[in-house]
């Protein structure tokens, strides 16, 4: 995507693709991609309402295809608040049944840190074939929520993102740990192109519990269809059980 590219335009090209699906078991977008993860500027005029147009054309693209939809993440405006970076899933029949805040906002002193709120739930999304764990881009970078979300039975870490070319390698990386760490599938979804002059690393890629990257796609805008055994989870746990041995509550350190 480009930043020349008016929202409008764009949810209307993302429905399309997402209609297209038809016959997949779900669908994931990636994050703040209607206005741009890196667009400052333009999510004050263009934060919108969980039934607002990003929502809307989501719903009936869900519904149309018959799929489940991680449509990646708006910039959410809450009439009581501020604004919000917020994930939507919504089921087949096209109802919006999720939402998920993104927790730790990214910038430091700017950006995001600054001009949008912090989510404080953790959420997963029961489906037919798993227990979807939702989380935003930097995130990933935070792996006590991955146990967090393991612990609320998460078995697909969903994590979409605006995630910029020059950390490319820590993008490819720390989707492979989360997936190791928590012997989950990692579904990790980018943008391509660039967002308010910053440009993306694409790369979207989808791990196995083993950390094995069962597909990768390039720098550029692309539809990765991947086929996986969601049951690949609990074998994972069971031949190499080593989340039976966390201890949890790490003993006080020793002064000496
Ligand atoms: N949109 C983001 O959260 C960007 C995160 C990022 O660039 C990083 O963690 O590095």
């Amino acid at each position: 995507m480009s930043d020349a590219e008016p929202a409008a335009e764009r949810r209307a090209r993302a429905a399309a693709l997402v209609r297209a699906q038809q016959g997949a078991d779900l669908v994931v977008l990636p994050e703040l991609w209607p206005l741009g993860g890196f667009a400052y500027d333009a999510w004050s005029d263009g934060a919108e309402p969980l039934d607002g147009p990003t929502a809307d054309v989501m719903s009936a693209a869900a519904k149309a295809a018959g799929v489940w939809l991680h449509a990646g993440s708006i910039v959410e405006r809450d009439p009581d608040g501020p604004v919000y970076n917020t994930s939507l899933v919504f089921s087949p029949s096209g109802e919006l049944v999720h939402t998920y805040r993104k927790i730790h906002r990214f910038g430091f002193d700017s950006g995001e840190a600054i001009a949008m709120g912090a989510g404080q739930e953790i959420v997963t999304a029961a489906t037919d074939f798993g227990t979807l764990g939702l989380a935003t881009c930097y995130d990933l970078r935070f792996p006590e929520l991955f146990r967090a979300l393991l612990d609320a039975g998460a078995q697909l870490l969903v994590i979409p993102a605006a995630w910029p070319e020059r950390r490319r390698e820590h993008w490819t990386l720390l989707a492979r740990a989360r997936a190791v760490e928590e012997q989950a599938y990692v579904l990790a979804c980018n943008t391509a192109g660039t967002h308010g002059g910053v440009e993306q690393a694409g790369h979207s890629l989808v791990v196995d519990p083993w950390g094995k990257v069962l597909a990768e796609a390039g720098m550029g805008e692309q539809v990765l269809t991947v086929e996986f055994d969601p049951a690949e989870v609990a074998r994972a746990r069971e031949e190499f059980p080593v989340l039976r041995d966390r201890l949890l509550g790490i003993p006080a350190p020793v002064q000496r």
